[in-house]
């Protein structure tokens, strides 16, 4: 039928390269920087990757390991059901959420001229307005992907904890509002350790990405890498986080489709 041919082509194009894929996921790794709340409250546990064996009398054929992560680690999904505003939403955790919003396209707004200039740089609304000025209305059911090149920093540079807290780039509280009501926008992504900027927890609602993105059923991505391979429009994304029973977010492989053409 015309679908499948449809998806056949897509199998096609992947396997001549006419369509890229872009990989945006940092390697999960014991020494890769995790979230840092203020120390009254629980944190992330860090990543331990144990060998059962390689190989060996531990097991002769055979190489595995066991991992502990906490959900937010690495690059990462947030589901509805990690904020308050999302917890009494329907199938709002990552083993209920529908499988349609595992694959979404994606508009990229590049401030990474500003976020190199000022590490608490704030997304706005007007910036987005003067990004579709040139680029057209953000469609609906699509990802926005904040670039920063925040990314190519080193983990101490990445993390930029100073004794207030972390200093990075994100959006500010009008934007988010105004991307899930105004622009119905699947979710947000950013390049930084969260999807709010690090000095979020000030602002007012406090942590807005979290607390208007998850509010409206809508999903959060971050410490994505690659951006910088994306084009403004056009990628697709596809990030299928695990199936935690209940969880809240999980690791997982983001990658992009890209048109070469
Ligand atoms: O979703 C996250 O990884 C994140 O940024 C976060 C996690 C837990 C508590 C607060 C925040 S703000
Ligand atoms: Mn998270």
């Amino acid at each position: 039928t015309m679908q499948s041919n449809n998806l056949l082509e897509l199998a096609g194009a992947i396997s001549s390269g006419a369509v890229r894929v872009v990989d945006l996921t940092f390697t999960l790794s014991p020494d890769f920087p995790v979230i840092v709340l203020p120390p009254e409250f629980g944190q992330a546990a860090p990543v331990r990757i144990q060998e059962i064996s390689r190989y060996d009398g531990r097991g002769p054929a055979w190489y595995w390991n066991n991992v502990t992560f906490g959900e937010h680690t690495g690059t990462h999904f947030d589901a509805p059901i990690h904020w308050f505003t999302g917890k009494n939403l329907p199938n709002n955790a990552v083993d209920t959420m529908p499988a349609k919003d595992m694959i979404a396209p994606a508009c990229v707004i590049d401030c990474s001229a500003q976020a190199a200039q000022d590490p608490d740089f704030l997304l706005t609304v007007p910036l987005v307005e003067a990004w579709e000025a040139k680029h057209g209305r953000i469609p609906e059911r699509n990802w926005v992907l904040l670039r920063t090149d925040w990314s190519k920093k080193g983990w101490r540079d990445y993390s930029n904890l100073r004794d207030d807290g972390a200093h990075t780039p994100g959006p500010n509280p009008d934007v988010m509002k105004w991307l899930v009501e105004e622009r119905g926008v699947i979710g947000f992504g950013t390049e930084t350790i969260g999807t709010d900027a690090g000095q979020a927890g000030h602002f007012e609602p406090p942590y807005p990405a979290h607390h208007f993105l998850h509010g409206a059923g809508r999903y959060g991505l971050q410490c994505l890498c690659n951006l910088d391979q994306l084009p403004a429009t056009g990628a697709v994304i596809v990030a299928s986080p695990l199936k935690i029973q209940n969880g809240s977010g999980s690791p997982l492989r983001v990658i992009a489709l890209v048109s070469s053409t």
